[in-house]
């Protein structure tokens, strides 16, 4: 997998950035524009469907995290043992996530403690929850919990951003959407304190999200 931070620009850092092809920076550049307009209306349509304000992810954000994995599967002989990528959950608000054209099925998410393929749909680009909506929501919305597979004939290549909130904000359930009925399930913490848990620990489904969790008598 090859990773680049692209917001704000400090997260950057440009020996990383090939030069070869010529175009790449420019096309990432203007990809991660795009991709970036996409993410505010999601959370902006988001932030609708649960009766807020449409601006409300926007407001506590600040100036909002975007980084790009590229994950290039190759081939494998074995694909009953061998995993493209360990279950987890992003710990983005939301994840954009682009498969190459004519991409084998690789992208599995867990429903119902069952492993389902996401089946690449020619111009389509999936969404994923990431933790930090599922906080922010009081478990309102999940985060997906997912994996990727090997293949035996083809190799996949996946192009993922990420989009958080800046790592200087304290965030923890909405109180609009904590009462009686849903107590609240997550302590507040610092976002950038959690992105460094996320990425100090193993994947290893949503185990990264008992950082925040708050543990109760009957909580699993
Ligand atoms: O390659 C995929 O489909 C999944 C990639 C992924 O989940 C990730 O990079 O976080
Ligand atoms: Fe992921």
């Amino acid at each position: 997998m090859f990773a680049l931070g692209i917001e704000p620009h400090f997260i950057r850092n440009p020996k990383l950035w090939p030069t070869k092809p010529a175009k790449f920076s420019e096309t990432l550049e203007e990809y991660s524009r795009e991709i970036r307009k996409l993410c505010e209306k999601l959370l902006k349509f988001i932030a609708t469907s649960l009766g807020l304000n449409q601006d409300t992810f926007e407001e506590m954000f600040g100036v909002a995290v975007q980084a790009v994995r590229m994950n290039y599967y190759p081939t494998c002989p074995r694909p009953d043992l061998v995993l493209g990528l360990s279950p987890h959950s992003d710990g983005s608000a939301v994840t954009v996530l682009q498969q190459g054209k004519g991409s084998s099925v690789g992208l599995q998410i867990l429903k119902e403690d069952m492993w389902v393929p996401v089946q690449p749909i020619p111009n389509a680009l999936v969404i994923n929850i990431g933790d930090t909506i599922e906080v922010l929501t009081n478990g309102r919305y999940k985060s997906v919990e997912h994996r990727a597979v090997t293949h035996q004939e083809n190799d996949r290549i996946s192009i993922v951003t990420f989009y958080a909130p800046s790592y200087e904000i304290e965030l923890g359930p909405m109180p609009e959407l904590v009462n009686e009925n849903n107590p609240c399930k997550y302590r507040r913490y610092n976002h950038g304190e959690y992105s460094k848990h996320y990425v100090t620990n193993k994947l290893q489904g949503k185990k990264t999200l008992d950082f925040a969790k708050i543990q109760t008598k009957n909580s699993s």
